[in-house]
């Protein structure tokens, strides 16, 4: 029985998957800005076997739909929205296990800092953070980090490629294990031979210098990736360890699974090790009937505006300017390819009224509603048919939606075999099923190893 590995999936704002849902009397999501509400939550999910609380984050404003941001600021979707990086030393010293996901865009931060950040939170966690690796998608990020618009969508995949080369050599080849002595007798701190210049000179990056921090325990922090494009999962198949990937269904996800796991081995890594989180509403409740009555009592708290506008940011299409029944259809965009996919080429094309219906819970994932037996045999037939190693569970409440699942399914899972008792605190790579809490080889990265 293979092991389902469970991320709660949230984001540092209000409203993240299901627009509208901050009306609910029980949604704490305004609490965001309270670093108490963070540790709370870190701490629920660190008790109940979670693996990691994985962050997304957006660095623009959803404008798209109706050309108009007022819809996302309304309905506070995704925006506001803070660094999602602050409070994970906060949570990280109230919790022993929990790994850190944190989604952070390489379009418009230099490698140097961004690998010195994350170097940080991987000596502040005791070796619990994974970068999500993407590349944006808003316009309007680009327009207010000093661009005319967005970089052509592929070519953020080969800054990435470059990218990900520079913090390689900083993480994985500048300070040698053992340049730290702290040999108070001869005064010296760091043996200056151990540590080396990067001297990285290419097409989009200089670095000539050291990386500024010593080795951190896992080193390059766990590779997430998120975008499954052609070029985005050409990307993966290098580079990530374990992949972030969304759809309606068991059927759509499965096709990128499918295309994921043969890019992997073809570029000679075990597919079976980069581990696949897909996306997942989950609304449990003791009884199947008081599932669906919590799911009704949602569902007329859904803001199809603010869904609409959450699409619009995701996909490039905005929503007015279709028919309510007109199918979408496809067209390559500077924006989430993959995401557009889903809705039209993989299985079929959907309709605005029928994504009004679907995207208001949950966003582009799967609401599954029902009693703890009736969710754990959903996830289990999505391991099963989608072929996934686990789940990026979205809430409709926070911290509601986890605290039901810790309730109430993970003891179900933990029944199956699925969710192990608790683990041995130990850095996120082992805990996701690597044997050293380094970069192992053939990844890419393991090479620059001295
Ligand atoms: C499931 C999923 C989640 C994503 N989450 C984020 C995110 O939180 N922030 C972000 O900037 N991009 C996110 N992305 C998109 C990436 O930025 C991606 O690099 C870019 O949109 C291109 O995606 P594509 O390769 O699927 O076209 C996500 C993509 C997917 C498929």
């Amino acid at each position: 029985m293979s092991r389902i590995y469970l991320n709660a999936f949230d984001m540092a704002c209000v409203g993240h998957q299901s627009a509208g849902l901050w009306r609910h009397p029980e949604d704490q999501g305004h609490r965001y800005t309270d670093v108490k509400h963070w540790v709370e939550l870190a701490k629920l999910l660190d008790e109940s076997g979670f693996d990691a609380l994985f962050l997304a984050d957006v660095l623009g404003v959803y404008d798209v739909y109706n050309g108009s941001r007022d819809a996302a600021v309304a309905d506070a979707a995704q925006v506001p929205v803070n660094d999602p990086t602050l409070a994970v030393s906060a949570m990280a010293a109230a919790t022993e296990r929990l790994g850190f996901g944190l989604t952070v865009s390489l379009t418009y931060e230099q490698p140097y800092l961004l690998a010195r950040r994350l170097s940080t939170l991987d000596h502040l966690t005791d070796g619990r953070v994974a970068w999500n690796i993407v590349t944006s998608y808003l316009e309007s990020a680009a327009r207010n980090l000093g661009l005319d618009g967005q970089i052509p969508h592929d070519e953020r995949y080969e800054i990435a490629e470059e990218y990900v080369d520079v913090c390689y050599k900083l993480w994985e080849s500048s300070w040698e294990d053992d340049a730290v002595v702290r040999d108070a007798e001869r005064g010296v701190f760091t043996d200056p031979a151990k540590v080396h210049d990067i001297g990285h000179k290419g097409r989009y990056f200089t670095v000539p210098g050291p990386h500024l921090c010593e080795p951190s325990p896992q080193r390059t922090p766990v590779l997430f990736q998120a975008g499954a494009s052609p070029r985005g999962m050409k990307f993966a198949a290098s580079h990530a360890e374990a992949v972030f990937v969304s759809g309606p269904s068991p059927k759509v996800v499965r096709k990128s699974v499918d295309r994921l796991r043969a890019a992997v081995a073809e570029r000679g890594r075990d597919p079976r090790s980069v581990k696949i989180f897909t996306m997942l509403t989950p609304v449990v409740a003791e009884t199947g009937e008081l599932a669906q009555a919590k799911l009704r009592e949602y569902q007329e708290l859904v803001s199809v505006p603010g869904a609409f506008a959450l699409f619009g940011g995701w996909t490039g299409v905005d929503l007015a300017e279709l028919e309510v029944d007109e199918p979408l259809t496809y067209a390559d965009s500077d924006a989430n390819r993959s995401a557009l996919a889903s809705f039209t080429t993989a299985d079929r094309a959907w309709t605005p009224r029928e994504l009004a219906g679907f995207i208001g819970l949950g966003g582009r994932g799967p609401v599954i509603a029902g009693s703890p037996t009736e969710v754990a045999d959903e996830l289990e037939r999505w391991v099963e048919e989608a072929d996934v190693d686990g789940f990026n569970l979205a809430y409709v409440t926070t911290p509601g939606t986890f605290a039901d699942f810790a309730r109430l399914v993970v003891p179900e899972l933990r029944r199956r075999g699925r969710v192990p008792e608790q683990t041995e605190p130990s850095t996120l790579r082992e805990r996701l099923g690597f044997s050293s809490p380094r970069l192992a080889a053939p990844h890419p990265g393991a090479a620059y190893r001295r």
